[in-house]
């Protein structure tokens, strides 16, 4: 590595998104930012944004069968950029890699061994391993001479304790086929759990935060003093909250009832429960912006859909509130997190009992930074803490090839 490689491409490969950005880390500066949507559809879309040469963001529309046609599309608009992945500048390409088991508790330098093992875990996140791995073997192609970097989705959540952990079921079936939870979307709660200590100007290590990840995947964590001790996602990341398009908490004899008396097989339960439930399977929308505008319209369907989604949310805030003894914060983040105001409003009323309440006014207020939304002297500070998970990446993967 060159002294002046200095760069870091961050890929963030979802089931049909990729999203990806380009920091110099000298000045810990954005030099691009974009995102491919509908991958694998024909109406596939590229966004760009080169930040660095101030240019226009760029559109493109049109098919991409894969996540390799996707990286490829984007390594191509920043070569026209001028920041092409070529270049003696680039340190080293940092992956978000959903499923980690337990065996990754830290950033890791891929290699085949380490490839081996996230395809392993490919049953247990079907929906992202996948994509990860593509994106890591395009990189790879591009770039053999480059670290490329797994950052783990589940990293963060190897400190709960092993209560919080295990299912209560027979302890040798679950060793054997390593059952337990997980959790997702680490390098977030990890992120705003302490941009969240900072808002507040202590320690990570002084407080205790509730962080509500609400994106199209969603999960809420309980972070005390820094380390979390529990989480809502579990072996897969379809426990937990109502997301887009994810049932999120079932009865699990709900899926032996669809064997056994809808007939159902095993993949159309799996597709059912992962892709046709959540918010798209209550009301036919999984856009929190959709959604909200039909209730506006008076749509009954869209409205007890919210209710389920909110009133989802209000069981975990106290379920978490129980397993942290004392909160000092409830941290919103994601998508839906920091731009759907109704949201936050709806899952705090009516917990004044908890300490937890939301300001109207400081709710209504829309910026980019952390910000508090509990009215001054709220025993628990309630806040609005946008995550960057591609921040939290390039500085874990730029530490790991610094060392
Ligand atoms: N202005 C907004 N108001 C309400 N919801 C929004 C808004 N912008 C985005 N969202 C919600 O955020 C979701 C995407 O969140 P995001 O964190 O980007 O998800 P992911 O990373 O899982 O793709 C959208 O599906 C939508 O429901
Ligand atoms: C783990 C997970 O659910 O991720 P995403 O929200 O990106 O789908
Ligand atoms: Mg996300």
């Amino acid at each position: 590595m060159t002294a002046n490689a200095t760069r870091v491409l961050v890929l963030n490969s979802g089931s049909s998104s990729l999203k990806y950005q380009l920091l110099d880390m000298a000045q810990t500066r954005r030099l691009a930012v974009g995102l491919v949507e509908r991958i694998g559809e024909e109406t596939s879309r590229l966004v760009h944004t080169p930040l660095a040469t101030g240019g226009e963001r760029r559109v493109h529309e049109g098919p991409m069968a894969d996540h390799d046609a996707a990286l490829k599309a984007l390594a191509a608009e920043l070569a026209a950029d001028g920041l092409g992945l070529d270049s003696p500048q680039l340190a080293a390409i940092g992956h978000r890699v959903v499923h980690g088991g337990l065996k990754f508790t830290a950033p890791t330098v891929i290699d085949e061994a380490v490839l081996k093992e996230i395809e392993r875990l490919v049953p247990v996140a079907p929906l992202h391993n996948p994509a990860n791995i593509t994106g890591i073997r395009t990189a790879q192609a591009l770039r053999p001479d480059l670290p490329q970097i797994a950052v783990f989705d589940t990293a963060f959540h190897t400190t709960m304790p092993e209560h919080a952990a295990r299912y209560a079921i027979d302890v040798a079936t679950a060793d054997a086929h390593r059952i337990r939870r997980y959790g997702f979307h680490g390098t977030s709660h990890a992120y705003v759990s302490r941009r969240t200590a900072q808002l507040l100007g202590k320690d990570p290590s002084e407080v205790n935060v509730i962080v509500l990840h609400l994106g199209n995947g969603a999960s809420a964590s309980a972070v005390a003093g820094g380390r979390c001790v529990d989480t809502s996602m579990g072996l897969t990341p379809l426990e937990g909250l109502v997301m887009g398009t994810r049932s999120g908490d079932i009865d699990p004899a709900v899926t032996f009832h669809l064997r056994r008396v809808a007939g159902m097989s095993t993949d159309e339960i799996d597709e059912l429960l992962n892709k046709r439930s959540g918010l798209v399977g209550l009301c036919g929308d999984n856009d929190m912006r959709e959604i909200r505008r039909r209730i506006d319209e008076g749509d009954e369907a869209a409205a007890l859909a919210f209710d389920i989604y909110v009133h989802r949310l209000k069981k975990y805030l106290g379920a978490y509130t129980a397993v942290l003894g004392r909160v000092d914060a409830v941290a919103f983040t994601a998508g839906v997190g920091e731009n759907a105001a109704p949201v936050r409003a709806a899952a705090m009323a009516g917990l004044e009992g908890l300490g937890m309440a939301v300001d109207a006014d400081r709710n209504a207020v829309r910026s980019n930074e952390p910000r508090l939304i509990s009215p001054e002297g709220s025993p628990v500070a309630v806040a609005v803490v946008p995550t960057d998970e591609e921040l939290e990446i390039a500085q874990q993967t730029y530490a790991l090839v610094t060392a």
